[in-house]
Parts: structure tokens; sequence; C-alpha cells
């Protein structure tokens, strides 16, 4: 059988079809990217292609030369193209943040002919393969963002528990002790200052304290602090985040076991989050979330002060001060019958309403400046200045995610910003760059148009115009204290009976 006959364009040897090969994969790789560059063994970048060159103004740069000729970090901020220089590894896929977006990039390293490809490296080349990954592989970031941000409150406990430790001299066998006070609660805002009076009046009190509010609003901190004020401050801080614990092993969690109480436990015990509350306090997070099967259990180690650890047939006595908090309606998981009403009321001796950041937009400022400062000292970058255009923006926003959510922005401010005083635009593009899907513009930064409706809304009667500021204010202090009226009537420094005669007359 004759062999096909060879095509006379193509190089007939290996090494001239692997060139050609990997010159057409250059090429490939250069027209469906979204751009490449080329450095030098010494990190210089030396060629771009034309797909690279529209990221430039992004990165601050008019001209080409002024990028070309260039080491890769001054004119690429974040980027890790020296590690593959210095260990000649690829790195397929990465995520790269700067103030140009967010990439996903790949990062290859370039060697010298050699036969089995182990050559000297002589130069690595950047792949940009999407930018805008936000919409374009939504489902990934999002999911990385969640790491991220779990990785991050990680870190800054553990920085925290470090930093206390050295002051108390200890290594090892961390004291469970209030990681927040009082003064940790950042806001002044009459809606601040009324939840800071709940919680230290709390502080004063045995009895068991009902934490309820959105996510990220502070619930936990103020749990330490009511901790840290109370008499037990001396005793452990013990938490438990229910919904963090597979509801097959929250009743070990809780109560500890017997020895050899079930299969694969551990042969001498363990004592449950109880016990080590013994002497201070419980803080039962995410209650809402608790198993129906496990809160008669729970009810009744509140009522009687004892608990029976699984398999153990005893009953131990304990004496811990329970601080529960959720996110959820607990009145409609009772209604649905998902919440033992008797554990609802016996919670709920306590309760305090922590309000939504917009509820108090006010803090926002205080907020921004504790909370950039914070972000500086982990980061080694110096603290955004927000302009107060920008400060506007921000109290304009939603804040699903609350004080941690308004964190998470200014660590992407400080991430995606070569500047350290930051306008309203600035702001803009970056609170898009991170993916916030809905950006509120306040009337004062709507474009002029508006700004003339506004001024035609000044000149009404007054007596109209306060009527409505009125009806304004009473219905933000109603939602930020959910609806409880003497609550309300603090805040807005009137008595019950103004309050409702306002209210009777809209
Ligand atoms: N008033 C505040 N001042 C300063 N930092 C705050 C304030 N409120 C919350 N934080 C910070 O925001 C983050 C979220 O707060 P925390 O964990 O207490 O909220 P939470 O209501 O318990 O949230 P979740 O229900 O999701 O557990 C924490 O890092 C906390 O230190």
């Amino acid at each position: 059988m004759s062999a096909a006959p060879t095509d006379p364009t193509l190089p007939q040897d290996a090494q001239g079809i692997l060139a050609l090969a990997a010159r057409s994969m250059f090429q490939l790789f250069s027209s469906i990217s979204q751009g490449m560059f080329l450095i030098d063994r010494s990190g210089r970048i030396v060629w771009v292609n034309e797909g690279y060159r529209r990221f430039l103004p992004a990165l601050g740069f008019d001209g080409v030369d002024q990028f070309v000729g260039h080491m890769v970090e001054e004119v690429i901020p974040n980027t890790q193209m020296r590690r593959v220089l210095e260990t000649g590894e690829p790195v397929l896929v990465d995520l790269l943040t700067n103030k140009a977006g967010t990439f996903v990039v790949s990062r290859l390293p370039l060697r010298e002919e050699h036969d089995d490809g182990t050559g000297p490296v002589i130069g690595a080349i950047g792949i940009v393969l999407f930018d805008h990954p936000q919409t374009t592989l939504q489902p990934l970031v999002a999911k990385f963002a969640l790491l991220q941000r779990d990785l991050d409150e990680a870190r800054r406990e553990l920085a925290s528990q470090a930093s206390r430790a050295a002051r108390n001299g200890l290594e090892g066998g961390l004291p469970r002790q209030a990681k927040y006070s009082f003064a940790s609660f950042i806001g002044s805002s009459p809606a601040a200052v009324e939840v800071k009076r709940h919680a230290r009046r709390a502080a004063q009190s045995t009895s068991p304290v009902l934490l309820l509010g959105e996510t990220g609003t502070g619930k936990e901190l103020l749990a330490h602090a009511i901790h840290g004020a109370s008499a037990r401050a001396a005793g452990p801080f013990v938490s438990v985040n229910i919904a963090a614990v597979p509801d097959t092993l929250l009743e070990a969690e809780f109560f500890g076991f017997a020895p050899g109480a079930f299969t694969g436990a551990d042969r001498r015990g363990r004592e449950g989050k109880f016990k080590f509350a013994d002497g201070g306090t419980l803080f039962l997070d995410e209650i809402g979330d608790m198993p129906l099967s496990l809160q008669a259990k729970l009810l009744r180690a509140l009522q009687e002060g004892e608990i029976e650890p699984l398999g153990s047939n005893k009953l131990v006595a304990f004496d811990a001060r329970v601080i529960a908090a959720t996110s959820r309606d607990l009145p409609a998981l009772v209604a649905q019958g998902r919440f033992r009403e008797d554990l609802y009321y016996r919670l709920n001796v306590l309760p305090i309403r922590v309000p939504p950041l917009r509820a108090r937009r006010g803090d926002i400022p205080a907020l921004v400046e504790a909370l950039g400062d914070e972000v500086a000292q982990r980061t080694g970058d110096a603290p955004p200045e927000l302009l107060p255009d920008a400060l506007a923006l921000l109290a304009g926003q939603h804040w699903r995610g609350n004080i941690r959510e308004l964190r998470n922005v200014l660590e992407q401010v400080t991430m995606r910003s070569d500047s350290q005083r930051i306008d309203a635009m600035q702001l803009e593009r970056i609170l898009r760059e991170a993916g916030l899907d809905q950006i509120e513009r306040p009337a004062t930064l709507q474009p002029s148009h508006d700004a003339d409706a506004q001024a035609a809304l000044l000149l009404r009667p007054l007596s109209q115009q306060v009527a409505e500021l009125e009806r304004k204010a009473i219905a933000a202090a109603l939602a930020s204290t959910g609806g409880n009226k003497l609550a309300t009537a603090r805040l807005l420094g009137i008595s019950r009976a103004t309050l409702y005669e306002r209210m009777g007359n809209p």
C-alpha cells in the first residue's frame, strides 16, 4: 500500500511542523483573546497586540510608548508575570483585578528553543482571556467573591486574635473573650444611638437577648459588646453558628457526648458549647435555622439550666447567659410551624432590632473612615478619601449586605483606584466593575434638569413641605425600629402621644 502524498506546502520535518504549530497557536490566541503582550527575561514589556491596546487608557496611559519598554509591574498593577519568569511555571487561568477592571488571564513562560522544552526562560506571554468576567463568568465570579469575603473575614479574625494573644502574653490556648466593645459599633445616628442604648441595658440584665436584623448589620458585634460589658465579661464568650453546623452534628455540638456515645465518637467523650460557655455567654447565631427536632431540647436546657450530653443519661448543670440572633422573621416561622412558639418566647425576653445601614445613612461617613483605615492597615495601602459627592452616592445605595457590603466596596476602591481622592464618577465606575447590579443615583447627583425639578419642589407652601418631611421621617423611623412606636417616638425626639397624633394626621 503506498502512503498518501504529502502536502508540499507543509514542512516535512518534526521541528518545522512544531514551529508552524507554535506560530499558528500564537496567532490564534492573539486573535481570539481580548489582548496579549510579551515581556522579556528582565520583565520589560516588549510587545502588545492591537487587542491589548484598548486597555491602555483604563490603565492610565495615552499611548503605547508609555507602556512598552517599561517593567511589567510598573504599568500593570497586581500583575503576577514576574512569578512566571522566576518559576518558569505557567498559570493557565487566574483572575486579575486592578484599576482597569477584573480579567480572566493566562500567563505562559517563553523558553529558549530546546529539544525537550526545558530551555531557560527568556520571557513570558500574558493573555487576557476575558474582560468583564462579571457578565461572562458571573456564577464563577460570584462564588469567588463569596470565598474571598470569607477568607478576608477569617484573616481579620485571626489577626485580631493574634494581637489579643500578644497583648495578653499568650502563645496558643486563646481565651474566649469578647472581640468587640460598644466603642467598636461605629455610628452616632439616632438609630445607632438607640440600638446601643438598648444593648447597654441588656448587658446589665441576665435575661436572654434576641438580636434581630438583616445580615451584616452588626448583630454578632453587639453580642460581643453585650458580653464584654456584662458581669460575665471575665467568663468565656462562646458562639455557635447554627446555619454552619450540619443538623446531625448540632446536638453533640451543643450538649457534648459521653464516651463511646456513637460510632466514630471520641472514646473520651467531649463537652458541648453549653458547658464551654459556663460562667460566660453562649451566642446562638442564626437561631432561625435551628432544626425543629432540636428545639425542644434547647428549650428544656434553657428552662432547667441543665443539659444531657448525648448517650449519657445524666443531667449536667450549666450556667451560661444566652444571646441569640437571626436575620429571619421568627414570628413568621412560628406561624408556619417551623419554630416553636414556646422557644420563641423564651428567647425573646430582651429583643433588640439592629437597623439596616439604609436606615442610618448618616453613619456612612464615619463608617467609611473607620473601615477605610482598617482596609488600609491590612493591605498596606493608604486609606481612600471619598469626596462629598462620592459619599452622597454611597449614602444613596440600598446596601443589601449592610456594613459587610460597605467594607467590601471600600476594599474594591483601594484595590481598583490609583488616586486616593475618589469622586462620585470614579466611585460609580468602581461600583459597576465590582458587580453592584443596581446603582442608585441620589437626587443631588442627577443631571441638571432634575436639579430644576428639585428647585421647583422647594417653591411650594412651607406647611406642605414640612408635612411631607415629617411623613418621610416618621416612615423611616418606623421602618428602622420594625414598627415599635415607643422606639420610633424616642428616635424622633417626640412623645408617643405626639407620634400617634402625627400618624393619624398625615
Ligand atoms: N456599627 C458598626 N461599626 C463598625 N463595624 C461594624 C458595625 N456593624 C458591623 N460591623 C462589621 O461588619 C461586619 C459584619 O458584622 P456582624 O458579623 O456583626 O453582622 P451580623 O449582623 O452578625 O451578620 P450575619 O447575620 O450575616 O452574621 C463585621 O466585620 C463587623 O465588625
